[in-house]
């Protein structure tokens, strides 16, 4: 019976407790191409599957709306995820995606259940080691039909669409802990909005706190300080695709990226992405930041529907003190309307979320990698060089 915990990850290939000193590094299941499943996986009667055409702005609303009322919430239910529909297109419509990797599950032609996976490379430890594979994400079941036991079909199915096409790993994160992480990274929030945050419970007055005190200790200059700053431009994309595959060679687990990518991922997209870039001397780029727009819905409350959240992306300082560089982010962030600034505490990241002024979270993000061992069991935060949204 699939009811013990982790019952369903004990029948994956992921390293366990006793097994991390025996497995040797790379694939813990040797691929084979002809072993797979030609058909979908069985689903429970009247549940059918679908590819989801996220172009399509009758399926897009379905997933929007599927998201917005049953994905993930904060660890006290007071916030849920709200991505946007130009968001959700931006996450999942990368160059080279594979229309069959946008997985749905309906029941009379609504939307229950949702998995997706789009095609990387990532690169595992030091240069020669890297693998195309999949980065999964939006695993998302309906809140009313829980418990049937649709989470792990939706996994093995699309695992079987990952390995028809030859790809055997995979990467992902999660807010809970199953078998078994590579890394356990935390996240933190820097104040934007003191009275908004206050107001929507994200934030909590001490005794001798009060929210005029909260905003002056937050408040932020109207301008950024570096000089040459400016929105990321299309002409721009060569130098911030070379800045940054040097940049993240220093890492463990980075993602190499072609200039395609580097227009699809970085070019300013409204309410999705921004990126700024630092051009002192004419025509050269040194620097650039980047951050995500991903809203919380603010499930009771009477006086705010949304929370307003900026997610640190890629930053990249060779001239500017990151210190400086992320400090700029909080400006144009706060002039952008955000109510607060999210980061992990992944790459340099730690260098700057103290002296900024970002305050923990209440939980943490686990990274995750299907079928791989590495030779380190367990990646600390720095060593991380990849986001995922
Ligand atoms: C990454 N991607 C897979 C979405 C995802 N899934 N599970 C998660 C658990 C935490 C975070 C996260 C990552 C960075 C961060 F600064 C704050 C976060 O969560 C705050 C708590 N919260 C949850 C909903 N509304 C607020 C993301 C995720």
């Amino acid at each position: 019976k699939l009811n013990k915990p982790h019952q369903f990850w004990e029948t994956q290939p992921m390293p366990n407790i006793n097994e991390l000193e025996s497995l040797k590094p790379g694939p813990i299941q040797e691929g084979i191409l002809a072993d797979v499943r030609k058909d979908p996986f069985n689903l429970i009667s009247k549940f059918e599957w679908c590819n989801v055409d996220l172009r399509n702005e009758e399926q897009a609303q379905q997933v929007y709306t599927l998201l917005k009322e049953n994905y993930v919430e904060d660890d006290d239910n007071m916030f849920r995820f709200d991505y946007s529909i130009d968001f959700l297109r931006w996450a999942l419509l990368p160059p080279g995606q594979h229309p069959d990797w946008i997985v749905g599950v309906k029941v009379n032609q609504k939307l229950v259940g949702f998995i997706t996976g789009i095609p990387v490379t990532l690169h595992i430890e030091n240069q020669q080691t890297k693998v195309k594979m999949t980065e999964i994400n939006f695993l998302c079941v309906h809140k009313k039909i829980r418990a049937n036991r649709l989470a792990p079909v939706l996994i093995k199915e699309i695992t079987r669409r990952v390995h028809i096409k030859n790809m055997w790993q995979a990467v992902y994160t999660a807010g809970i802990v199953v078998p078994t992480p590579i890394s356990q990274t935390r996240y933190y929030h820097r104040s934007l909005n003191a009275k908004k945050l206050i107001e929507v419970g994200f934030s909590s007055l001490s005794a001798r706190q009060t929210i005029a005190r909260q905003q002056k200790l937050y408040k932020l200059p109207e301008e950024p300080k570096t000089q040459g700053l400016r929105a990321m431009k299309k002409k721009d994309v060569a130098q911030v695709t070379k800045l940054l595959n040097e940049y993240l060679k220093q890492f463990k687990l980075y993602f190499k990226y072609t200039e395609d990518e580097v227009k699809h991922w970085f070019l300013p997209r409204k309410d999705v992405i921004s990126t700024y870039v630092v051009e002192k001397e004419q025509g050269v780029v040194t620097d650039f930041l980047s951050f995500y727009n991903l809203p919380s819905q603010v499930i009771k409350n009477p006086k705010h529907t949304h929370l307003r959240a900026a997610y640190s992306y890629y930053n990249v300082a060779t001239q500017t003190p990151i210190v400086q560089l992320m400090y700029d982010a909080l400006i144009l962030a706060k002039n952008e309307g955000y109510d607060v600034f999210n980061a992990l505490d992944i790459m340099e990241n730690e260098k700057f979320l103290k002296e900024l002024m970002f305050c923990p979270g209440d939980g943490q993000l686990n990274y995750y990698l299907y079928n791989w061992k590495l030779e380190s069991n367990m990646l600390k935060p720095e060593e991380i060089g990849i986001v995922l949204v």
